[in-house]
């Protein structure tokens, strides 16, 4: 006989993929609710190993306290993961969802191979009824076809249901984030049985949330809704990266602008600072999926609307590339520059789509030698992602921030790394050939200090050399 959904106490929970958001997820999970036995499966032999091991495979501030904690207690990383989704009463499925290289949508849809591949072996080997949880980020209606694959493959007796439960966690503050959600979201099924799925699920999240921040509603809304929230946040901050343009061509400065406008409340202040461009795995690749997906219904103003919202972040990480080159004489050929910081934001060792990545290879382009430091990537990471893994002699990788920046032209600062504000930039600029340059991405740094210690300073949002009231600038309408 069919077990019922309604008759299945979370117990056990399995979570097919130990990335960046499988790891802390299911971690802080395991730490909130000691009666629930967390089985985290990957593929990635390598990676399980890390978790099991004393330097995890990702950085993340307080998760390594949290998985010495529960791990072998109620929190567990294995490859077997036969027998964990076996016993589990409820799955997450936590993979990763890239934009596809080929086929059709390349470049643009996300590829679902791999979420397609867990629900295929979820039918194959589970012989009684569980609850599955799309956790990754999805292309609305993704839910349908977990559906249709279960359905196709389910053992008999068997029956599933499938939630969408997306992830907001930002990476450098996963732990708090996931402790402290802002809210979580629950699609399901309209039906007693999605209903009763929904209620398992949220039950899980009692066990730290309050019930008010657990949001219950349709599946393709739950979907959506993760696709809009990183749109909507992308678009926040190429809006005001596109007023940085305008400050830098006019005079006004782009963090007085930005306070001003964040005072609104209607507004508020939060994902306003303008920077060289935002990078991480998910901004890009998810508004890329949502353009995707209006241009497949039809609606082609839809699409370009948050294309835009690439192409200003394009358009961002190459004006801070040119403005450099253009500042230091119009030629780096042979000039050695240091760069700080190359993950996409501080306290994460992740770089995937950095903007540190695109600035550093439009230098190495024009002929510069790099000199690149960062306080959590690996060597490794930086020359794989610069596609020097033969040939180094133009880069060389710094443990250290002041040998970096030894014998160099100009520092750029990629990453707001909270530790290079207070870097002794007397010694660096003693060290450095002159005029020695700095370049800040983040505009981090004290430019009035930097200035005095003679460095040339440039940074984004904001004219070289400008006073606050500098008002001799004649604008082409005359004013
Ligand atoms: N990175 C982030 O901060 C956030 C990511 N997300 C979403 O969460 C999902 C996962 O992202 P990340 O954790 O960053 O990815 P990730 O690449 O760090 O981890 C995914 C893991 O899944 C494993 N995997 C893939 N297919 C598998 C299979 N068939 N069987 C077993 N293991 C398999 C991979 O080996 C990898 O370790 C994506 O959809 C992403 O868009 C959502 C919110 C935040
Ligand atoms: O789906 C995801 O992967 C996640 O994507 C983002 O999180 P994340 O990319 O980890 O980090 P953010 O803090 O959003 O920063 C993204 C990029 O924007 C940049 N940024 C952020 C804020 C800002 O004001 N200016 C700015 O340039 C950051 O430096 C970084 O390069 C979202 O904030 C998360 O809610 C979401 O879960």
């Amino acid at each position: 006989m069919a077990t019922n959904i309604a008759e299945i106490p979370v117990r056990k929970i399995c979570c097919i993929g130990a990335g960046y958001v499988g790891g802390p997820t299911c971690s802080v999970l395991a730490l909130k609710c000691p009666d629930i036995q967390v089985t985290v499966v990957d593929r990635n032999e390598l990676r399980i190993n890390q978790w099991n091991s004393e330097k995890l495979p990702i950085y993340e501030p307080a998760l390594e306290e949290i998985v010495k904690q529960c791990r072998g207690k109620n929190l567990f990383f294995s490859t077997d993961m036969v027998p964990a989704l076996k016993e589990a009463d409820l799955i997450f499925i936590s993979v990763n969802t890239p934009t596809k290289t080929f086929g059709l949508g390349k470049g643009r849809a996300a590829d679902l191979k791999f979420v397609e591949s867990c629900a295929r072996l979820i039918a194959e080997v589970c012989d009684r009824s569980k609850i599955v949880v799309e956790k990754s980020t999805v292309p609305v209606r993704s839910a349908a076809s977990i559906v249709n694959v279960l359905k196709a493959n389910t053992k008999p007796g068997v029956s599933y249901q499938v939630l969408s439960n997306p992830e907001f966690l930002a990476e450098g503050t996963a732990v708090n984030d996931l402790t402290n959600p802002d809210r979580v979201l629950i699609g399901g099924e309209d039906s007693e049985d999605g209903k009763k799925a929904i209620s398992a699920l949220s039950w899980v999240y009692r066990h730290w949330v309050s019930a008010d921040k657990i949001i219950e509603m349709n599946t393709w809304s739950s979907e959506l809704s993760k696709l809009a929230a990183n749109a909507f946040l992308a678009q926040r901050i190429s809006s005001i990266n596109a007023i940085s343009a305008v400050c830098e061509a006019t005079g006004a400065d782009v963090s007085e602008v930005a306070k001003a406008i964040g005072l609104d409340s209607r507004l508020g202040p939060k994902f306003l600072q303008a920077s060289v461009g935002w990078g991480g795995s998910c901004f890009q690749k998810d508004i890329l999926n949502l353009v995707y997906i209006s241009e497949s219904l039809n609606l082609t103003s839809v699409a370009a609307y948050w294309q835009q919202v690439i192409d200003m972040n394009e358009y961002q990480k190459s004006r801070f590339g040119e403005r450099i080159v253009q500042a230091m004489f119009n030629t780096i050929t042979d000039k050695h520059i240091a760069i700080l910081g190359f993950a996409f934001k501080k306290n994460t060792g992740d770089t995937r789509e950095s903007p540190a990545i695109h600035v550093a290879k439009h230098l190495l382009e024009e002929g510069a030698f790099l000199h690149i430091f960062d306080p959590k990537v690996e060597k490794a990471q930086i020359l794989l992602d610069l596609d020097q893994l033969d040939e180094e002699s133009s880069i060389s990788i710094h443990t250290d921030p002041y040998e970096a920046a030894k014998g160099t032209h100009a520092l750029v600062v990629c990453t707001e790394w909270e530790q290079f504000i207070t870097y002794d930039y007397q010694r660096m600029y003693d060290s450095m050939l002159k005029p020695a340059f700095v370049f800040d991405g983040r505009k981090i740094l004290d430019h009035s200090a930097l200035a005095k210690i003679g460095f040339h300073v440039e940074t984004i949002g904001k004219r070289h050399g400008q006073s606050s009231q500098d008002h001799n600038w004649t604008g082409t309408n005359g004013i």
